[in-house]
């Protein structure tokens, strides 16, 4: 009894100093009657996104490449909301155009950077080339679009003015490395790098940063992604199930409008955040509270975790090897 009484009263004062300690504070971040621009809004998560937004009376538009998914997109929306968005063609990697893209959509409320680009395969065997070209896209196209869009957003805000928010696409590739994602991963982990150190810089401009780790979902650019992606892979990333785009937008926009820094999707993606959340910010002291009890438990998940996936890399790789050395024998015997 005496036990219970003591552990109440140590929750109580714990959870008390933690809403003391927690920063920065909790905000709420409408985005009915707001602009929302979303990058790579012609597909998957992010036309998704579009969709929920227009929904939710959201004044959006949308950035991507080509052109004809773009009016595609607009079709579809205006048909399903009755909405009509604004589409923006540029590509994230060409600072002009980006720039004269956000300048024609008109000062932003919300942005949500979620263009993206994921070749997988062994390091080994990806080229140079496609590696650049996602540090390019997913790294340095954000940093456009981030440099574009937030002198206007700065503009008036603080005061009276509604707060506003930079939404940053990550992944959970960005939480963990995974076999077959090394380039894919580097260009995810920058993401954190870049949201961690801005909020710092915005947040006395009322603007709130949000980055998002979304599963494996289904959309268009998984379905290319899958056909060179190592079998291993699926084996090592199989215990974190595969979600809808329209489930991830859905809970991409309430991270989003409860200024949640760090956005988690799914239950293991809960789990990889706690086991992950390092030195990043939390508006919520129920959520810290999670996070200092449940942190050591998660680590030995991990732990765990990390004990099956090296069996699988080891019982992968002497397969590998011993395939690898019969074709190179059996040529030999035909001979
Ligand atoms: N699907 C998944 O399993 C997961 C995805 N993510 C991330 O979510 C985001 C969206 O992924 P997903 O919906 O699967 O992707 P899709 O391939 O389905 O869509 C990508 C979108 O980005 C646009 N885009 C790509 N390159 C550029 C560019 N250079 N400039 C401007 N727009 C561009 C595409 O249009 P266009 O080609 O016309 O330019 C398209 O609208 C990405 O950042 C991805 O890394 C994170 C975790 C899991
Ligand atoms: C501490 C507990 C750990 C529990 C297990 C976690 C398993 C994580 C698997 C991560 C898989 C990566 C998904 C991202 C896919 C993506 O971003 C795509 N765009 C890639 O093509």
């Amino acid at each position: 009894m005496a036990l219970i009484y003591l552990l109440v009263v140590v929750a109580v004062l714990g959870l008390s100093i933690l809403r003391f300690l927690c920063r920065p504070r909790p905000v709420k971040i409408p985005i009915k009657d707001r602009h929302v621009f979303i990058t790579g809004g012609s597909s998957g998560i992010g036309l998704a996104l579009a969709h929920r937004a227009a929904s939710a009376g959201s004044r959006v538009s949308i950035l991507a490449r080509s052109v004809s998914k773009l009016e595609e997109a607009k079709e579809d929306i205006r048909n399903a909301t009755g909405v009509e968005v604004a589409v923006y063609s540029a590509d994230v990697r060409n600072m002009e155009a980006v720039r004269s893209a956000i300048e024609a959509a008109g000062p932003i409320d919300v942005l949500i950077c979620n263009q993206g680009v994921y070749i997988s395969g062994e390091l080994v065997d990806v080229d140079m080339n496609d590696i650049k070209f996602m540090l390019d896209v997913n790294v340095v196209g954000t940093f456009h679009l981030i440099k574009a869009a937030l002198p206007k957003m700065k503009e008036g805000s603080g005061g009276s003015d509604l707060p506003k928010s930079i939404g940053i696409i990550s992944s959970q590739a960005g939480q963990i490395g995974i076999y077959g994602y090394a380039a894919y991963s580097a260009s995810k982990f920058a993401l954190r790098g870049l949201a961690e150190a801005l909020q710092q810089e915005v947040i006395s401009d009322n603007i709130h940063v949000s980055l998002i780790t979304p599963p494996y979902t289904e959309t268009p650019g998984i379905v290319e992604e899958k056909k060179r992606r190592p079998k291993i892979t699926n084996k090592l990333a199989q215990y974190s199930p595969v979600m809808k785009a329209e489930d991830v937008a859905e809970k991409v926009l309430n991270g989003i409008e409860s200024g949640d820094f760090i956005v988690s999707c799914s239950f293991i993606g809960h789990i990889l955040s706690i086991s992950t959340a390092g030195l990043s910010p939390q508006r919520s002291y129920i959520m810290a509270f999670i996070e200092l009890v449940g942190i050591s438990f998660t680590r030995f998940v991990g732990l765990c975790y990390l004990w099956i996936c090296y069996g699988i890399v080891a019982k992968y790789q002497s397969k590998h090897l011993k395939n690898s050395t019969s074709t190179k024998v059996a040529p030999k015997k035909n001979a």
